[in-house]
C-alpha cells in the first residue's frame, strides 16, 4: 500500500487539468494593486480565494487593513485573508503566506496574448499575469488541501493561511495586523513558509534564505501651471522634465554604481566563508542571457552577478509620471513630472538612513541646477532586507521534500527581490521563515508574457504537499 505522501503525489499528477482550470480562473481576475481603477478586482480576487478556502472546509476570517491615501484620494485596502485548516494540538502548525494582487499588465506593453487570459503554449508554459507571481503558488497550497480532502487523507500538519492583496504595492496595513495578531491568530504557528520567489535558473530547484529590502522614491518637479507649447516656451522657462533628468542621471552610473554618498557605508563585507557559498550553484551566464533575452550583462562571472543581485545594493529607475509617452511627436513641455526609482537594500543598510541620504543628495543636486522650479522627494514605501538560518529544521524539511520530488538536493539561494513581510513574520512570531519557490528564474515576473511552466506548477504542488509531511516528521532541535 502507498504511503499518504505517495498517494498525494500520484493524485496531484493525475489532476493537473483541474489545477490549471483553477489558475485560469484566478488569472482572469485582473487584481492589479497599484492601479486604483482595478481595486475592486483585487477585492474580487480576495473573495475568490475566500470561496475556494471555505469550499475546502477552512475556517476563514478577514482583517481590514484600512484605507490607503492614494495621492489624496482614499482607497479601501483589500482584506487580509486568514484561513485555518486543522487545530490538532498534537500536530505542528505551518503558516503559509502569499499574495493575490499582481503587477500591472497591458497587451500593448508587449504581451503576445491577453495578460489576463491564461494560455498554454506549445512548450507547456502557462502564460498570464500572476501565473508565477503569486497566484500559481497560492493556488498550489489550495490544491494540496483539495487533494487531501478528495483522497480522504488528513493533512499531516495544521495549516494557517495569511493572504494579502497589496504586496506589489508595499503591503500597506499588513505589518500592524501581523504584530497585533502575533499572540492571537498566529499564536500556535511553528514555522512560516512562503512561495513567492523563483529558482535561480531553469533546471534546479532551490530553497531561499535571504531577500533584499526595498526603498521606493518619488521625485516630483513642478513648474508651469499647465503643460506648455515647446515652440513658444522652450529655452525661456525652466523645464521640469529637464530638471528631473538632470537629477535622475546623478543617481546611478550605467554600470550600476550608486552615486549617493554614504550609501555603501553600512554594506556588510562578504566573508571568506560566504564566498564559498557561490561556488556550487547551478546557474550559468547563458541562463542569465536567456532570462534577459540579450547579452547585456554588466558582470562577467556568475559569482559577481549573483553577489550584485543578492549581496549589494542596486538602484533602478522605473518611470516618469506626467511625461509624454504615447506614440507620435507631441511638442509639449510637461508641467509636473514624477520620477520613480527604488533602491534594493542589503544588511546592514537601514531604511531611515537611506531616506536621509537620498533626500540630502537629491536636494543638493537640484540646488546645483539653479532652477526656479520646485522639487520634492518622498519615500513612498520601504521594507527591510531579511536573512534566515538555512540550518533550521524547517529548511531541512524543505530540502528533503525537494529531494523526494525532484531527486536532487536544492541550491541554497538568496534573492534580489523583496518580500518585506518575511522579516515582519520573523520578528513578530520569532519563528523560522522559509522561502520555497515554485517557478523558474525565467518566468518573467513583473515583465511581459509572465509564465509558469506546467511542470513547475504540478511539481510545485507536489513539493508543497511533501514539505508538509517532512515538517510533520521533523524533530525540532
Ligand atoms: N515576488 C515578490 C515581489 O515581486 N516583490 C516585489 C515587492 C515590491 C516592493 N515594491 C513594490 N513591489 C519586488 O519588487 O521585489
Ligand atoms: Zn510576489
Ligand atoms: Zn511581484
Amino acid at each position: 500500500m502507498s504511503s499518504p505522501v505517495d498517494t498525494f503525489i500520484e493524485y496531484a499528477e493525475k489532476n493537473q487539468e483541474a489545477y490549471i482550470d483553477r489558475l485560469r480562473k484566478a488569472v482572469a481576475i485582473p487584481s492589479v494593486s497599484g492601479d486604483p481603477a482595478y481595486r475592486k478586482e483585487v477585492f474580487r480576487m480576495g473573495e475568490f480565494l475566500i470561496d475556494e478556502l471555505k469550499a475546502l472546509g477552512a475556517s476563514v476570517e478577514t482583517r481590514d487593513p484600512g484605507v490607503q491615501d492614494f495621492h489624496g484620494t482614499p482607497l479601501p485596502l483589500p482584506p487580509i485573508v486568514l484561513a485555518t485548516i486543522g487545530t490538532d494540538p498534537a500536530k505542528k502548525t505551518v503558516l503559509v503566506y502569499g499574495h493575490y494582487d499582481v503587477q500591472p499588465a497591458l497587451k500593448e506593453d508587449g504581451w503576445n496574448t491577453d495578460p489576463f487570459e491564461l494560455v498554454e503554449d506549445e512548450k507547456h508554459r502557462l502564460i498570464g499575469r500572476g501565473s508565477s507571481d503569486d497566484k500559481g503558488p497560492v493556488l498550489g497550497w489550495i490544491n494540496v488541501v483539495e487533494a487531501h480532502k478528495e483522497l480522504g487523507l488528513e493533512l499531516p500538519v495544521n495549516l494557517k493561511f495569511c493572504l494579502e492583496g497589496m504586496e506589489e504595492s508595499g503591503s500597506e496595513g499588513l505589518d500592524d495586523i501581523i504584530f497585533n495578531e502575533a499572540d492571537k491568530y498566529f499564536k500556535d504557528v511553528d514555522v512560516v513558509s512562503i512561495s513567492d520567489n523563483y529558482w535561480l535558473g531553469t533546471t534546479k530547484p532551490c530553497v531561499t534564505y535571504g531577500l533584499r529590502g526595498v526603498s521606493y522614491f518619488h521625485l516630483t518637479v513642478k513648474g508651469p501651471k499647465a503643460d506648455l507649447h515647446s515652440g513658444v516656451f522652450g529655452a525661456t522657462i525652466h523645464e521640469p522634465m529637464t530638471d528631473l533628468f538632470a537629477v535622475m542621471s546623478k543617481l546611478v552610473t550605467p554600470k550600476g554604481k550608486i552615486l549617493i554618498p554614504g550609501i555603501y557605508d553600512n554594506v556588510l563585507a562578504v566573508s571568506a566563508e560566504e564566498e564559498k557559498t557561490y561556488d556550487d550553484l547551478s546557474f550559468t551566464m547563458q541562463e542569465l542571457h536567456d532570462a534577459v533575452g540579450n547579452e547585456i550583462n554588466i558582470h562577467d562571472s556568475v559569482k559577481d552577478t549573483l553577489q550584485h543581485r543578492w549581496r549589494f545594493p542596486s538602484l533602478s529607475l522605473h518611470g516618469v509620471e506626467g511625461a509624454f509617452y504615447n506614440p507620435g511627436d507631441k511638442t509639449v513641455i510637461p508641467a509636473r513630472v514624477v520620477g520613480k526609482f527604488s533602491i534594493r537594500t542589503v544588511p546592514d543598510m537601514e531604511p531611515k538612513q537611506i531616506t536621509e541620504l537620498v533626500e540630502k543628495y537629491v536636494n543638493e543636486e537640484f540646488a546645483k541646477l539653479g532652477s526656479k522650479n520646485t522639487m520634492s522627494i518622498s519615500c513612498t514605501h520601504a521594507g527591510n532586507h531579511w536573512v534566515a538560518s538555512p540550518n533550521h529544521w524547517n529548511y531541512v524539511a524543505a530540502s528533503n521534500a525537494v529531494e523526494k520530488v525532484f531527486g536532487v538536493k536544492p541550491d541554497l539561494t538568496r534573492e534580489g527581490g523583496s518580500i518585506p513581510v518575511t522579516l515582519s513574520f520573523q520578528d513578530a512570531l520569532k519563528k523560522n521563515v522559509l522561502l520555497l519557490p515554485m517557478g523558474r528564474g525565467d518566468d518573467g515576473a513583473h515583465s511581459t508574457n509572465e509564465k509558469l511552466d506546467r511542470s513547475n506548477y504540478v511539481s510545485g504542488i507536489k513539493l508543497l504537499g511533501t514539505y508538509l509531511y517532512e515538517v510533520a516528521e521533523a524533530k525540532p532541535e
